[in-house]
């Protein structure tokens, strides 16, 4: 019979704590130091001696045709797809290397960080506000959702971790994701900002590495070291964030999150590398830099995820991309699993990414790269020499709703740097204090303001779009485009900074006839999500030439988004079904995703 989840979590507490675990001692209960090079497999880390023998292999989605030279590819750790049974599963209670370094509670900031706002409840999310959204699956054999956590086998560690959350039930990307992922699909997938895609790539990556039995090569060197697991995201602060989450959920089950990123301190990564590494979070350049000095092999990755995998494939960042999924030595699509997500996916994109995908599913979960009906948008027009004063205006309206005694978080974009530390300094000479993150900033000087604006004490961050995706900042009550993106879908992801896990939000946005372009495209999305068009703006949107300010989200109403679908893509016939990874179209598009070529290393 199968009990309830909380059930199951509150046994696997009781256990746990039978078992001398301490929530909040971060300790693992090994008393002596295994020595630092003997590599152990996760699935084996902190048995005793005559731990059980390793699960069986399981008999679906074992997939064939490459053999890696030395390395063991066979699929046996997947659970493909089954939701009951438990076998296999290493609810293990320390792992890399622990004797050594005593595993971080991440919890315990939670517990014990001022927090200004009160505490990050989760238990709030608003579910109700997901339950008529649009759902969109295809592909072959899709796994069928889930309703609540308890349906997935995703091991006992690991729901624990779910619980310490205050994940209560699966959001809607994260019913449909979960199984796809955990049956050891291919998946690309897209869902509103906000609705807890990390978690959605996170949980399968963990609960297949602990359940797995990756054997492990003898290292070729003593200071390569050998991921089972690769997250890209293209900020270094979006990395960090992913890092954070990805150490939370797997606390405890063995699994060692790392993160690498560029303008920070290379040792320090390398001997936090050093001491064991599972899942890598990483942005792309820092990364190639490791593959250049020989510090990573990707031989045994088996999960591959790209977080704003719009964004990771445009044309800023496709080479480096290319290069480290193609080019260096990890298994090709069909070894690994590959895991796409964005809120926003166009369909030059798509195709594109088939390059790196096998048989893969397609999840489309609301509409694709529309913005979430819980945030409230405006426009406004505003001249540019009126912009400072309109926002001075709506900064003074908005002191007035201060949330216990403090200002509600306040976050403005604007388009360059140079505009950004000036609306900065003009903002703090009228007693407004405001802080900046963009690129010409040091990477200390980034965090820095961004943990400020987090905890309240300068609620108004001026940003440029590298603050723009993925960033999940509790409390942003509003989003100002003090300049509009030229790009719809560089608004969705900037508007998707409030409004976020159910919450509702205000986003306001200064247009004015340099905007024209981008009329259309905004009455659109406004008019898909519900929001009043102003006449002014319908006007507007009428006059443009839908040529600048095109939708590149893929025209019409939701349904049929997967570009598969989409007869003028579909050439080959049942090509793209087919798990053929032979892209017709060519290995490069020309899409620049409304980025130039060569702005990588800015955003890495
Ligand atoms: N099942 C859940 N129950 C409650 N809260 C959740 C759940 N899953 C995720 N969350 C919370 O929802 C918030 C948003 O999640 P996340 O940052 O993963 O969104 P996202 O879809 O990746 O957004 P974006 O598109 O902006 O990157 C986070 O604070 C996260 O902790």
């Amino acid at each position: 019979m199968r009990t309830s989840w909380a059930d199951s979590v509150a046994a696997a507490e009781n256990a746990a704590a039978g078992g001398g675990y301490s929530a909040n001692n971060g300790g693992v209960g090994t008393t002596s130091a295994p020595t630092r090079s003997s590599y152990v497999p996760p699935h084996l880390r902190n048995r005793p001696p005559s731990s059980d023998p390793p699960a069986p292999p399981s008999s679906g989605n074992e997939r064939s045709g490459w053999v890696g030279p030395r390395i063991d590819h066979n699929r046996s750790g997947f659970s493909s797809g089954s939701h009951g049974g438990g076998g296999g599963w290493n609810n293990r209670t320390g792992g890399w290397d622990r004797g050594r370094e005593r595993e971080v509670n991440p919890f315990a900031d939670d517990d014990e960080t001022e927090q200004p706002f009160g505490e990050h409840e989760n238990t709030g999310i608003n579910f109700d506000a997901y339950e008529d959204i649009p759902v969109e699956t295809s592909g072959d054999n899709v796994p069928p959702p889930v309703n609540t956590f308890a349906e997935i086998d995703l091991g006992e560690a690991l729901n624990l971790n779910i619980r310490r959350c205050k994940y209560v039930k699966p959001t809607p990307v994260q019913r449909h994701a979960i199984p796809i992922s955990l049956g050891g699909r291919d998946l690309m997938a897209c869902a509103q900002t906000g609705s807890g895609k990390t978690a959605a790539f996170c949980f399968p990556i963990i609960s297949g590495i602990m359940k797995g039995q990756f054997i492990q090569r003898p290292p070729h060197g003593r200071r390569m070291v050998y991921p089972l697991a690769l997250i890209l995201s293209p900020t270094r602060e979006l990395s960090c964030q992913i890092h954070e989450e990805a150490k939370k959920f797997s606390y405890q089950t063995g699994v060692r999150a790392v993160v690498a990123y560029g303008g920070a301190p290379i040792n320090q990564q390398l001997r936090d590398l050093e001491r064991g590494v599972d899942i890598l979070v990483a942005t792309p350049g820092r990364l190639v830099d490791l593959l250049e000095r020989a510090r990573v092999s990707l031989e045994m990755i088996r999960y591959l995820a790209l977080d704003e995998a719009d964004r990771m494939l445009d044309m800023g960042f496709e080479p480096q991309i290319r290069k480290i999924v193609q080019q260096m030595d990890m298994p090709p699509p069909g070894i690994r699993q590959t895991m796409l997500f964005s809120a926003t996916f166009p369909k030059e994109i798509q195709r594109l990414a088939t390059d790196f995908l096998s048989n893969y599913i397609f999840l489309a979960v609301g509409r694709v790269g529309s913005s979430t009906d819980l945030i409230v948008q405006r426009v406004e027009f505003v001249h540019e020499s009126d912009k400072r004063s309109h926002l001075m205006d709506l900064l003074h309206a908005q002191r007035a709703n201060g949330v216990h005694g403090k200002q509600a978080l306040t976050l403005v974009f604007v388009e360059t740097k140079k505009g950004a530390d000036s609306l900065e300094h003009w903002l703090c000479i009228n007693g407004f204090s405001a802080t900046t993150i963009h690129g010409d900033r040091t990477q200390q000087e980034r965090e820095q303001a961004l943990r400020s604006f987090k905890s309240g004490n300068t609620p108004i961050l001026v940003a440029t779009d590298v603050a723009a995706r993925g960033l999940d900042i509790p409390h942003v009550a509003h989003v100002v485009n003090f300049d509009l993106p030229n790009d719809i879908d560089d608004y969705v992801h900037r508007i998707g900074r409030t409004g976020r896990a159910g919450k509702t939000g205000l986003a306001t946005a200064f247009f004015n006839e340099n905007n024209s372009s981008l009329a259309r495209s905004l009455a659109e999305l406004m008019q898909e999500s519900n929001q009043e068009v102003p006449a002014w703006l319908s006007r507007y949107a009428a006059r443009s030439s839908y040529v600048g300010g095109k939708s590149r989200r893929g025209g019409g109403r939701f349904g049929g988004r997967d570009f598969r679908r989409d007869s003028s893509f579909n050439r080959g016939g049942a090509d793209y079904y087919g798990g053929s990874n032979s892209s017709a179209y060519g290995a490069s598009g020309g899409y620049s995703g409304g980025y130039g070529p060569g702005v990588t290393s800015a955003w890495d």
